[in-house]
């Protein structure tokens, strides 16, 4: 189903970021809703839920780490092991919740493409592997090695990148020393399987 939201509404729920965000977090958000519109373009998926997808996919980013957890706690939403000992990860899950109760986005596909975009998982929705890899590759990220190479796999088989971010990401907390999801790891796994054909089912992005 469509959303349709009015551009004030946009306009709001971008000038609202602006306020919660740090400028960085707040130009990255900016290339990550650009970059995931023009993966809708490319893959076929609504243009408007990827680009309010990715506005708001760090939403819950720049609190702390005590208050991702009291406001996890205060709203019922599940804290992992790996969770209470990363609690960075939270982001995710709580700025799925924020984008429903307080940003008003009442879209099932919208608030789970947000809870996935930092671990991933098996079998994602096209809308989630969009966010995922938009997240990665958009225009002002500069740091992950080999980023020109994998915006190419990314825009060439959506899969394909999928299973390449999930590897890096895998490398890089591997030595950051920091707890890990292993969601991540599944998503590794079930992708390298699905670009090598054996998982049927996946090829939507061809
Ligand atoms: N499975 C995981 N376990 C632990 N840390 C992870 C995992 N996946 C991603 N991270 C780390 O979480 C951090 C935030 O990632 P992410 O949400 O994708 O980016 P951002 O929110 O900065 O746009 C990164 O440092 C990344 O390495």
């Amino acid at each position: 189903m469509e959303i349709n939201m009015r551009s004030e509404d946009i306009e709001y729920i971008t000038e609202k970021l602006k306020k919660k965000l740090t400028p960085g977090r707040f130009t990255h958000t900016m290339g990550v809703a650009y970059t995931a519109a023009c993966m809708a373009m490319r893959f076929g998926e609504d243009m408007e839920k990827a680009y309010i997808a990715g506005l708001l996919h760090d939403c819950a980013k720049c609190i702390s780490d005590e208050e991702k957890i009291k406001k996890c706690e205060q709203n019922g939403i599940e804290i992992s092991p790996s969770e209470y000992a990363n609690p960075s990860l939270l982001h995710a899950k709580l700025g799925a919740w924020y984008a429903w109760n307080k940003y008003d986005i009442h879209d099932e596909q919208i608030c789970s493409a947000i809870r996935y975009h930092t671990t991933g998982r098996p079998a994602m929705t096209k809308l989630e592997k969009i966010i995922f890899v938009a997240d990665y590759i958009e225009p002002n990220r500069n740091k992950a090695p080999d980023l020109d190479r994998i915006r190419n796999v990314c825009f060439e088989n959506l899969d394909m990148g999928v299973m390449t971010i999930a590897e890096a990401t895998l490398k890089y907390i591997e030595n950051s020393g920091e707890a890990i999801d292993n969601m991540t790891a599944d998503t590794f796994e079930y992708y390298s399987k699905a670009v090598n054909g054996n998982i049927a089912g996946t090829a939507d992005q061809q």
